[in-house]
């Protein structure tokens, strides 16, 4: 049997997809993707819903249909009957929607730019459709004016953007808001007129770029949200959130803050079954790896449980797709998708000699003839490793396409890739090899303007990194290669990624260089651009040591801790001392945000370049003020004075003995750790009373929460309230000391705990910028501000619980669950 599939794209146009018995849902996205530009690894990122009206609709997703990759097309009439008109088997009607979203949009951008565009498309029709009249009129009229000058641009038309008719844009994109009483009709189109006078040049680019950061906010198009109950039945009724940040997450409802209640790559396996026959209620059942007791669910309807089914399945597939490897379709193909430009037929390269040996496999010096102009050139050539895991091809993949994209005197370039196995990457040669060992070879000569070169030409490439969003992960001496005598580059993009400005990347595996790495991304694995601030100066100080490693002779274990206790790698003979001061008392800064940013320690080197340039001694050289305004890096999660908080020199201890784990153990180990450690085998009662002292003050700390909402209201007199905040304060600082006296027993409870404290450190940060925002509120914030902190306070007792929860006896997790709301 025979037949055709219209699948409608964002933006109303639609493709007709013949099918046969065996068509199954996975294949027409393929070839529906594929056909408008979207790479083979990007369509991971898609899923199909069907249409069941006349013409498409963009419901919710609690309503939505979404089909299962593995459903043929065949069966989709019989399977959706009662949803589908009769007589519409003629022609199957389904929506390409990219419902798996990615880890990063940015990143997005630059591994797939259609795949991008068509998320942003699909965004701000959603956002126009849906959501625009109910939100603030100026996100409607901002990103309703970029929208304009976008097409005004694409379709360079001869008139001025001056000229467009603002009444007939406002009309079509956001007729609601022209009812709505409240606004004042001319002084819309003022500001209208304003925005598009802002972004008329605004390139194509940024303009997605704003508009999608804009619409986060409004649309959160990264979550998707289910009315749920924890459990088997309805009593613990809560919101679940899903996305690839959250994991799997609950909430009590909007207003409330989430937490984290399994990470998606623990499960390893998902089924629903209806409860009973005569109702619609459906459970849902996720196995998790290591053991953990598996996580019931019940959703209202099997409809709900298939879509969030479908939506953990999908985004786990598109995480593991990441880190794991390349999908058994990609592996099937011996031939990677990857841009035309960049792939280069392998009989143009000769290999010549073996330069060395890496993870993924060897590199070599090779001769590369261009097509174009006969040229010859000498070129270095990654050969991935025949026998390479999936998950190294992915990687190399991902370095080559990371690499691509940037265009920079000090980053090595990328010419090209043979993408047929095996794998060759080809990439600029660097004839004098890797930095640290030139170092070594050439120290008896090496100047010290030679040495501060090379630092600013990498902090340079780091300032051109940062500016694209992205974070190097893995800056060290090893990592740079060594042009000419009087060029350095940086390379090795494996562990890259493209972050927001203040965000923070949580890697989730792997194997990290902690001697190099800043306390955050050792304790809590974050990476931002404030953490390559910091293995910048371990570069910096191997450079001026002449390719010493840092941390000789010191324990992995132990860095850290005597990094915490304040110590620092000691001043490098070659060092000017005020430089290395700079290095130890700004760029080594415990907390992330008081770091300097990368451009003003770029201003900062190349200062002491000059002076070195002319020749000054050592000990006369002056490093000024940083210059730039402080801050686009701003480590929210990783406020360190309130974590440290809980971190005991005990733990401390404990941790580091991980992290020389992590470095032993290979990657994808499993989480469960050994429950006969020496934590676990401590003194049973002892434990017994830390866990009653824990319990005591989460119950201490919510009650006088409980006392400061019972006792507000907009008459409360000012310093009865500060009162009641101050109680909730001391009993929060007591809770605080009994949770640091417990530590969790697996990798797993580890990861909830930490987030759990992260968002309470989140919510105490919040909570002292009201309370000073308070001391100078006029009479209409005052309250509002009052009514922010006792909202605050009411997620603080939630997490708070929470925090006990995870941090004591292990109850089955509906017992868990079933507590925490009761406490609540
Ligand atoms: N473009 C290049 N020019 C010259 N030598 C290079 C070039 N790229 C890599 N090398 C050298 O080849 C060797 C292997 O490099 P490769 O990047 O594969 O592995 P690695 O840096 O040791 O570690 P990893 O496998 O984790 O990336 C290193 O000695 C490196 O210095």
């Amino acid at each position: 049997m025979e037949g055709l599939a219209r699948v409608f794209l964002v933006g109303g146009n639609s493709k007709a997809v013949r099918f046969d018995e065996q068509t199954t849902v996975e294949r027409v996205i393929q070839v529906v993707a594929r056909g408008i530009g979207i790479s083979q690894v990007a369509v991971a990122h898609f899923a199909l819903r069907l249409v069941t009206g006349p013409s498409p609709q963009t419901a919710g997703s609690g309503d939505s249909l979404w089909l299962h990759p593995l459903l043929r097309i065949v069966q989709m009439p019989h399977i959706y009957s009662k949803h589908l008109p009769i007589g519409v088997s003629d022609e199957i009607k389904m929506e390409l929607r990219m419902r798996f979203m990615p880890q990063s949009v940015y990143e997005l951008q630059v591994t797939d730019s259609n795949a991008f565009i068509y998320l942003h498309e699909q965004v701000v029709e959603e956002f126009f459709n849906h959501v625009a009249w109910r939100f603030s009129v100026d996100v409607a009229l901002e990103v309703s004016a970029l929208k304009v000058c976008r097409e005004f641009a694409e379709h360079k038309r001869e008139a001025e953007l001056s000229d467009v008719d603002l009444e007939a844009c406002i009309q079509t994109l956001i007729p609601n808001v022209l009812h709505n009483p409240s606004i004042k009709h001319s002084q819309l189109k003022k500001q209208f007129a304003a925005f598009i006078k802002k972004f008329s040049s605004t390139s194509q680019n940024e303009s997605i770029i704003r508009s999608l950061a804009l619409l986060l906010d409004v649309v959160k198009f990264d979550i998707e949200v289910f009315k749920a109950s924890l459990g088997t039945g309805w009593s613990n009724p809560v919101e679940l959130v899903v996305g690839p940040h959250t994991g799997l997450a609950y909430r009590l409802n909007e207003r409330c803050d989430t937490s984290r209640l399994i990470e998606l790559r623990t499960i390893c396996d998902i089924s629903y079954r209806k409860m009973e026959k005569s109702s619609e209620k459906t459970l849902i059942q996720l196995k998790l790896s290591g053991g953990a007791q598996p996580v019931m669910i019940t959703l209202s309807t099997e409809e709900m449980a298939h879509s969030l089914a479908h939506l953990l399945d999908g985004i786990e597939r598109c995480q593991s797709l990441v880190i794991n490897g390349i999908p058994s379709s990609l592996q099937k193909a011996n031939s990677v998708q990857v841009d035309n430009d960049i792939r280069i037929r392998r009989e143009l390269i000769t290999l010549k000699d073996l330069i060395g040996g890496g993870q993924f496999g060897n590199v070599y010096k090779a001769i590369y003839q261009n097509p174009e102009t006969d040229e010859k050139m000498t070129v270095a050539v990654k050969v991935c490793k025949t026998d390479a895991e999936p998950a190294d091809t992915q990687l190399i993949l991902q370095e080559s396409s990371l690499m691509r994209n940037f265009r920079h005197a000090h980053i090595i370039s990328l010419i090209g890739v043979c993408v047929d196995s095996p794998m060759w990457l080809v990439i600029e040669l660097a004839p004098f090899g890797e930095l640290r060992e030139y170092l070594q070879q050439e120290k008896d000569w090496l100047p010290n303007k030679t040495l501060i070169l090379f630092c600013s030409q990498i902090c340079d490439s780091l300032v051109y990194l940062h500016s694209t969003r992205f974070v190097h992960r893995d800056i060290a001496a090893r990592n740079i290669l060594v042009c000419s005598p009087q060029c350095v580059k940086l390379a090795d993009f494996g562990l890259s990624r493209a972050l927001d400005y203040d965000a923070v990347y949580t890697a989730s595996r792997g194997k990290l260089p902690i001697k190099w790495l800043a306390p955050e991304s050792v304790n809590y694995r974050q990476f931002s651009m404030a953490s390559d601030v910091w293995m910048y100066g371990v570069c910096v100080w191997e450079i001026f040591s002449l390719g010493i490693k840092p941390w000789i002779g010191v324990s992995n274990a132990d860095v850290i801790m005597h990094i915490e206790q304040g110590a620092r790698l000691q001043c490098p003979d070659k060092c000017p001392p005020s430089f290395y001061n700079f290095l130890r008392n700004r760029i080594w800064a415990i907390e992330p945000h008081k770091r300097p940013t990368i451009d003003q320690i770029f201003g900062i080197v190349c200062d002491v370049k000059r002076q070195i340039d002319r020749n000054f001694e050592n000990d006369q050289i002056f490093v000024g003020k940083c210059v730039n305004p402080a801050g686009v890096i701003v480590a929210e999660m990783s406020s360190l004075p309130s974590l440290t908080l809980y971190r005991t020199m005990e733990e401390q201890k404990r941790q580091a003995e991980e992290n020389e784990k992590w470095l032993e153990n290979s990657e994808g180990e499993e989480e469960e750790e050994d429950l006969q450690s020496s934590e676990a085998s401590s003194s049973v009662e002892g434990l017994y009373d830390k866990t009653k002292e824990l319990r005591k003050s989460v119950d201490g700390v919510c009650d006088a929460v409980t006392r400061l909402q019972n006792s507000f209201n907009n008459l409360t007199h000012n310093d009865d309230f500060l009162h009641f905040v101050k109680d909730v304060t001391s009993h929060l600082r007591e809770m605080l000391t009994f949770a640091s006296n417990l530590s969790p027993k697996t990798a797993t409870q580890r990861t909830e705990v930490d987030m759990t404290k992260t968002l309470i450190a989140n919510d105490m940060k919040q909570m002292s910028r009201v309370m000073s925002k308070l001391q100078t509120a006029k009479d209409e914030s005052f309250n509002s501000l009052r009514r922010d902190v006792v909202r605050i306070c009411g997620e603080l007792a939630v997490n708070c619980t929470t925090l006990h929860l995870q941090l004591t006896a292990n109850p089955s997790l509906e017992n868990q669950f079933s507590a925490l709301l009761t406490n609540c």
